[in-house]
């Protein structure tokens, strides 16, 4: 799905040769500062590399179109932004950026249910905690549809408990609907129980590659 060759970026990725499957589960793990996030913004187009290629499903990044792409494929930063408003309108937002139709208080109460937030639609979103901000904007982004998760620690502000929870199902949901999730993770117990590749990265270069 994704292919990285000699792919260079500042003094930060240094990444020789990099394949990230379809339909995979995917976790990125690595000491803080070693070049996580920057590898999922350069999968999504946010910055480009300096030399090297990136291929998503064998084409070039670089002649992909960024708004295709991040139809396609679509990121969760790390401090997912928040608009003022109620849950719905966060939710919906997303589709209203992408030019999508928008959806029903059904659909969006399946969403708030995956992503584990008991919280009303007309709830106001500014006053939600920063994990359930976090969940919100994971909901907005999964009501995308897209083909591929780019998620940057999406349960860094859960406990251990509510993340698990969550990551099983989200897990189960890409599974069920033939995504791709790639995911940093700072948590060895969630790259162990739920990826089926795990890459490693230290000081940019990629340093082990496990299937598991
Ligand atoms: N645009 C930039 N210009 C210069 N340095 C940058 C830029 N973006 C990130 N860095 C630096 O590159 C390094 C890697 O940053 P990155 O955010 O990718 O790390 P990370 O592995 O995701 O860390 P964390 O786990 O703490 O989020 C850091 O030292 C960071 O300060």
């Amino acid at each position: 799905m994704f292919s990285l060759k000699k792919v260079k970026y500042k003094h930060i990725l240094d990444i020789d040769n990099l394949n990230i499957k379809k339909h995979k589960v995917t976790c990125i793990v690595g000491e803080s500062g070693s070049g996580k996030s920057t590898l999922l913004r350069l999968l999504n187009k946010l910055i480009s590399c300096d030399s090297g290629e990136i291929y998503y499903e064998n084409q070039l990044l670089n002649t992909i179109d960024s708004v295709e792409l991040r139809r396609k494929v679509s990121m969760l930063p790390q401090l997912p932004v928040i608009f003022p408003g109620t849950v719905r309108d966060n939710l919906l937002i997303g589709l209203k950026f992408a030019e999508k139709l928008p959806v029903g208080d059904e659909k969006l109460h399946y969403i708030l249910n995956l992503v584990h937030l008991n919280k009303k639609l007309d709830e106001d979103s500014q006053m939600l905690s920063g994990g359930e901000k976090q969940r919100l904007a994971l909901g907005r982004l999964i009501l995308l549809d897209p083909e591929v998760f780019l998620l940057d620690e999406p349960s860094s502000a859960l406990d251990e408990e509510t993340e698990s929870i969550i990551i099983e199902k989200l897990v189960a949901y890409t599974k069920e609907s033939n995504k791709t999730l790639i995911m940093v993770t700072h948590s060895k117990k969630v790259a162990h129980t739920y990826s089926e590749n795990i890459i490693e990265i230290n000081k940019g270069k990629v340093v082990n590659f496990k299937e598991v």
